[in-house]
């Protein structure tokens, strides 16, 4: 059975290997996320050549996902790299200090966001290393936050920090984030991942960077917006219509709104992102055990089945790849799991539609293949498409059938290795449909999808070779075009 629900693998020190990248792929990676929280420029634009290598060498296109680092507050760096607190201890968080070199004690650190004290009231909890320390703020003094001890812990350089309940005023894209964001468009990154929005206006920036530095490449990149704040949450489809899919990034998410609310937060923003035609990847500790054990848990293996049952596009790994001893059984286990959570689904297309009413052509088709599929059953769909758009409308609606993309450009096929039941060919550009049709199905054929006699539904546009123009559908019998 072929798998629906796609894999994003982070890389690190663990995966940055042609080989161990080559086995990841064929274990099934789609896309490949870059870290820009770690490691310099020229680190990434290195890491993308190896992954276009290894992806080459599979014959498949794999999507590149730049992951901006954000407005992550951070504790500075400590004389010893870090300190021990203990419950009830008093600690000071210094906007001031280590602007001469001054190093962390066990008294005071500093902070790499200095407007931090201003944001801050007493009786705040803060929450560092995502959740595993906690301080309560006693007073601010002008740059020093005097805090008590509530959950103690190891403290060790750089680590981050988010307050309960949210509300820090950190802007979205950083100095960094706008430099980084023009190395990720140097190797013409896919998608980009943008950390901690908080307003659509966020999303709109950070695009209209993008696209600034895509132009000489004439490349736009698809634009994720990382949910992982609490003011993202009542503010979430307006980020969605600004975005072009979301992330549930469950580490910084549950530190703010508290990991009880994670699970159910996670289903109502696939939900969302599906019913807005965006995508959505499930990310954070999926398979936490495997950064050191060859199998996962019982709960991780839950974790995986229940985001492919959410409806998520994909499952994502962070450290289990990235600096993991397992990465290439991580990533062949979650292929496992989604295919046998994908035969569980419940398929309800006609729930789906009811009272929706369709105005556009090129969506009416979309709908009109998935019903003509469901219905009578077809091997396939097949969408000939430029832009990828008509693959995606469909692939928000869970039905038996694979749709495949045939497109001429390998930026949208690319993309497409993120949609959910979407697959994606590289198709020659010709002006004759028949031509193009014949081609369709032949490459059903050569990949095993359909033989001769089959049925399958192919969506297309005339005249060819125009975005946005898809205005036919046809139920072909394999082998008519002989
Ligand atoms: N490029 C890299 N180089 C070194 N270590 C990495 C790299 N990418 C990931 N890691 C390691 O894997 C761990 C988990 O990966 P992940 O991408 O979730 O990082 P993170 O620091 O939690 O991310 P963020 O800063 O976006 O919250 C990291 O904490 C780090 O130890
Ligand atoms: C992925 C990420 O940034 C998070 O889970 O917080
Ligand atoms: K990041
Ligand atoms: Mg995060």
């Amino acid at each position: 059975m072929s798998r629906g629900t796609k894999i994003v693998a982070t890389i690190g020190p663990a995966s940055t290997d042609f080989n161990v990248l080559v086995k990841m792929i064929r274990a099934g990676v789609d896309v490949v996320r870059l870290n820009f929280s770690h490691g310099k420029a020229q680190d990434h634009i290195d890491r993308a050549r190896l992954v276009r290598e290894a992806a080459a060498e599979c014959g498949r296109e794999v999507a590149i996902m730049a992951d901006m680092q954000g407005p992550k507050i951070r504790v500075g760096k400590f004389e010893n790299n870090k300190i021990e607190l203990a419950n009830g201890d008093k600690f000071i968080l210094d906007a001031k200090w280590g602007e001469n070199g001054e190093l962390g004690n066990q008294e005071r650190v500093g902070l790499d966001y200095k407007a931090l004290p201003r944001d801050l009231h007493n009786g705040d909890h803060l929450l560092l290393n995502d959740g595993l320390i906690v301080l309560v703020v006693d007073k601010i003094v002008g740059h020093e936050i005097f805090t008590t001890v509530k959950i103690g812990g190891e403290l060790s350089n750089n680590k981050g920090i988010n307050r309960q309940g949210g509300g820090l005023t950190a802007p979205a894209l950083t100095a960094k984030d706008m430099e980084d964001i023009k190395t990720a468009m140097s190797f013409q990154a896919d998608y980009l991942a943008i950390s901690f929005p908080k307003s659509a206006t966020d999303m709109e920036m950070a695009r209209q960077l993008a696209n600034i530095a895509g132009e000489p490449f004439h490349h736009k990149p698809m634009m994720i917006a990382k949910i992982e704040r609490a003011e993202a949450i009542p503010v979430l489809q307006e980020i969605l219509d600004a975005s072009d899919g979301i992330m549930v990034a469950r580490g910084d998410l549950a530190v703010e709104v508290g990991n009880a609310a994670v699970p159910a937060l996670q289903k109502r923003m696939i939900k969302m992102a599906r019913a807005s035609n965006k995508l959505a990847i499930t990310a954070t500790q999926m398979m936490e055990s495997m950064i050191f054990n060859a199998v996962p848990t019982r709960a991780e293996v839950s974790d995986v089945a229940n985001a492919v049952l959410d409806g998520t596009d994909a499952v994502m790994t962070s450290a289990e790849t990235a600096s993991g001893k397992y990465p290439i059984e991580t990533v062949e286990m979650m292929a496992a799991i989604c295919v046998e959570a994908e035969q569980s689904e419940y398929n309800k297309l006609d729930a789906d539609f009811l009272n929706v009413t369709f105005t556009r052509i090129d969506q009416s088709i979309a709908y009109g293949a998935l019903f003509t599929a469901h219905h009578l059953r077809v091997k396939a769909i097949v969408a000939l498409t430029e832009s990828g758009s008509t693959a995606l409308w469909m692939s928000r609606h869970s039905i038996d059938t694979p749709i495949f993309a045939l497109t001429p450009s390998v930026t949208t096929q690319r993309k497409a290795s993120l949609y959910r039941n979407v697959r994606a060919y590289h198709l020659l550009q010709q002006a004759d449909s028949k031509v193009v049709l014949k081609q369709a199905e032949d490459l059903m054929i050569t990949h095993g999808i359909a033989k001769k006699g089959d049925m399958i539904v192919v969506t297309w546009g005339e005249p060819m070779g125009q975005v946005g123009g898809t205005n036919a559908l046809k139920i072909v019998k394999v082998g008519e075009f002989e």
